[in-house]
């Protein structure tokens, strides 16, 4: 499938402004006008399924906010990145039968996408259409700083602003040490300290999240007890983490959005093991203090090992700039390069592929 060309003629809508509050705009509507006019509804993707999908729309004939279950086959693609997945918009067929069928998607605005596991070069979609990506850590052990600065990379490449969220703030006397430091590797990122347990950090974290929020860390990090805590409610089962280990037990199977008390919407995803990038500008970002450094070294191409007036290794030598944080950084950015030749080399068979097909539908080529 494709995502659905659009042209932008505008209108006027009654009952759309329903789902204003998980995040549908005056742009999108516009954008829909043509599928409207098609007799297709918007909708918001709330839970993907094998096949099979949960959306929330206002309801064409009362206007009220409805969740309804579409059949996604007809935007099925062979890539994944390009498959629905939740917070997505959609354009819902109501009327097919046997059940709604999900006809169109709607171009993204965001999109958190790691690379799939297992070695694989696709990508997978974890949130899209969010304004801003809650990365999760526990203070119940030492925070791992490297894991943080690839969550980051992650968020920043979605598209959406990136906070660093340390839970379990009720757990260790120094917080805020702890919170100091990790604030030193997360350059113009929010870090906040919150408990779920004493409520501690929770309405400025509420106040962090207006809009679309995708919550993302480790199993046991705590994401469904936050969600829980923004919601106001037990939107998500909580499992109690293996005492031994600090590790869930991987409780959030499916993603879910759930609207919050105040408008906005919370997307909980189930805890990540394995965080690899899938290329991008995220990792610049996450780094925008080293490619600062990177700006002064005397020479274009620096390659930042002892070449006279290096500004990247006179910060690690007077100590500015720790040499783990370097490391962290030339480590990504040997794992995002490689990601990208190799899909570039997925797309090049792709095309190829096609192309072939396109060949054989021509037929003979006659004299
Ligand atoms: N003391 C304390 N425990 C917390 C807090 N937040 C979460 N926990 C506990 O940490 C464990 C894991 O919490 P979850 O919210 O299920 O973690 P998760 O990140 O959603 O885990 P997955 O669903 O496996 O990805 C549970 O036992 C929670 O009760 C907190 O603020 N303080
Ligand atoms: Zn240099």
């Amino acid at each position: 499938m494709s995502y659905a060309t659009l042209s932008t003629t505008s209108t006027t809508s009654t009952t759309d402004s329903t789902l204003s509050g998980h995040g549908w705009t005056p742009e999108l509507e516009e954008l829909f006008t043509p599928l409207a006019e098609a007799g297709l509804t918007p909708a918001r993707i709330a839970r993907v399924d094998r096949g099979q999908c949960d959306v929330v729309l206002a309801d064409p004939g009362t206007g009220e906010l409805r969740t309804v279950r579409a059949d996604t086959r007809p935007v099925r693609d062979p890539d994944p990145v390009n498959c629905p997945c939740t917070g997505d918009w959609a354009a819902v067929d109501l009327a097919a039968e046997p059940m709604p069928t999900v006809s169109a998607l709607l171009p993204r605005g965001t999109a958190i996408i790691r690379k799939g596991a297992g070695g694989r070069s696709d990508g997978q979609v974890l949130a899209a259409n969010i304004d801003t990506v809650l990365i999760a850590v526990s203070l119940a052990a030492d925070p791992d700083l490297g894991r943080i600065e690839r969550f980051l990379a992650l968020a920043w490449e979605s598209g959406a602003e990136p906070v660093v969220v340390l839970t379990k703030a009720d757990l260790v006397d120094d917080a805020e040490f702890v919170r100091a430091d990790v604030e030193g590797i997360a350059p113009g990122v929010t870090v906040l300290a919150v408990s779920a347990e004493t409520g501690e950090g929770v309405d400025v974290l509420r106040a962090c999240t207006p809009g679309s929020t995708a919550l993302i860390g480790q199993s046991g990090a705590g994401k469904s007890t936050l969600t829980n805590a923004l919601a106001g409610m037990d939107a998500m089962t909580v499992q109690q983490t293996r005492a031994s280990d600090e590790k869930g037990r991987h409780t959030t199977t499916t993603r879910e959005l759930i609207p919050l008390p105040g408008g906005g919407v919370v997307i909980d995803t189930p805890g990540l093991r394995e965080v690899g990038l899938y290329g991008g500008q995220g990792l610049a970002q996450a780094f925008s203090d080293i490619e600062e450094l990177a700006e002064n070294c005397r020479f274009h191409d620096c390659g930042h090992h002892s070449e006279p007036g290096c500004a990247v290794s006179a910060a690690l030598a007077d100590g500015t700039l720790p040499q783990r944080r370097m490391d962290s950084y030339l480590k990504l950015q040997r794992e995002n390069e490689w990601i990208a030749s190799r899909s570039d080399a997925r797309l090049a068979a792709a095309r190829l592929k096609k192309w072939k097909a396109t060949i054989k539908s021509a037929g003979p080529i006659r004299p």
